[in-house]
């Protein structure tokens, strides 16, 4: 489990913010792969191999493992024991419920002696409120909370203007009287660097989990410029873009590619701040 401070010393070690989607989808992963007793794990553990040095976080997408069932299940739970312990595991979850319903969720991510593995993060979304989300408190682990997403229908619900500014607003101000820069992050997405600014106001410290570059268009020098702290506070996820570079022989060496013309761009951005 890295803490805070630990993340922070890995960005700077790593000259890298990089969080890498392990969206595995067993449609799209190399044929030459579907032989193997499990492909997805396979084809994880050498899109992993090929990008540790230059990634400070992994982030399995649940879905694509939950849609199938006992083998994906499976599969998760064997990609998180393979995960370098010096990255933080992200488990995109998104999971809310009421307080004994989200204690189950947590416990399904958290307790390796009962399920076998244990992130060191969740995405959790806010909607149900307060009760919803103090049970992935309360385990030493990260909460990663939606904010402002980056999907289209982000405008649907999160931007209304409630009494003190906008709804994504008032969860991160409300979320922080629940947790604080030690455990809780928010998700905010790279479509959306605008608000950077906005946002920042109401998370001086926290961490944001900013996935949309790559495959959505999102903006890595938009996200640094309006987004990035002193301790840095940003991890930039890619999916698609970096593990379905190519789906040919050459995949993991495809997806080293993609991640380093990340890393470089984030060392650079690194440096014009002064945090290396
Ligand atoms: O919570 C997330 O990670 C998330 C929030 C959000 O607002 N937008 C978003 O795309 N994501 C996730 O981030 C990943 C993005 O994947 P790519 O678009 O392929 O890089 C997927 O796993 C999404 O589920």
């Amino acid at each position: 489990m890295l803490s805070r401070q630990q993340l922070i010393d890995k960005i700077k070690q790593k000259k890298s913010f990089l969080c890498v989607g392990l969206d595995t989808d067993i449609t799209k992963i190399p044929e030459f792969l579907l032989d193997k007793t499990d492909p997805v794990l396979e084809f994880n553990k050498q899109i992993i191999d090929a990008t540790r040095d230059l990634c400070v976080a992994y982030k399995p997408n649940s879905a694509f493992y939950e849609c199938r069932g006992v083998a994906g299940w499976q599969s998760l739970i064997d990609t998180w024991k393979y995960l370098p312990k010096d990255t933080l595991s992200i488990i995109d979850a998104k999971r809310g419920d009421i307080g004994n319903t989200s204690d189950q969720y947590a416990r399904a991510f958290f307790d390796e002696a009962v399920t076998g593995m244990s992130f060191d993060a969740i995405t959790v979304a806010p909607y149900m409120g307060n009760d919803s989300v103090k049970p992935f408190l309360g385990h030493g682990k990260w909460v990663i909370l939606l904010a402002l997403t980056s999907s289209v229908g982000s405008r649907d619900f999160q931007y209304l203007e409630v009494a003190e500014g906008t709804l994504y607003e008032q969860v991160i101000q409300k979320a922080n009287t629940w947790g604080n820069a030690n455990n809780l992050m928010f998700v905010v997405g790279a479509t959306k660097s605008e608000e950077f600014t906005a946002i920042r106001k109401h998370a001086p410290d926290n961490f944001l989990l900013v996935p949309g570059v790559g495959a959505q268009g999102g903006s890595l020098a938009d996200v640094c410029k309006y987004g990035m702290t002193k301790d840095c506070g940003l991890l930039v996820n890619a999916s698609r873009s970096i593990i379905y570079a190519s789906n040919r022989k050459d995949f993991a060496d495809a997806a080293r590619a993609e991640a380093q013309t990340l890393q470089s761009e984030m060392r650079a951005e690194l440096e014009k701040v002064g945090i290396i």
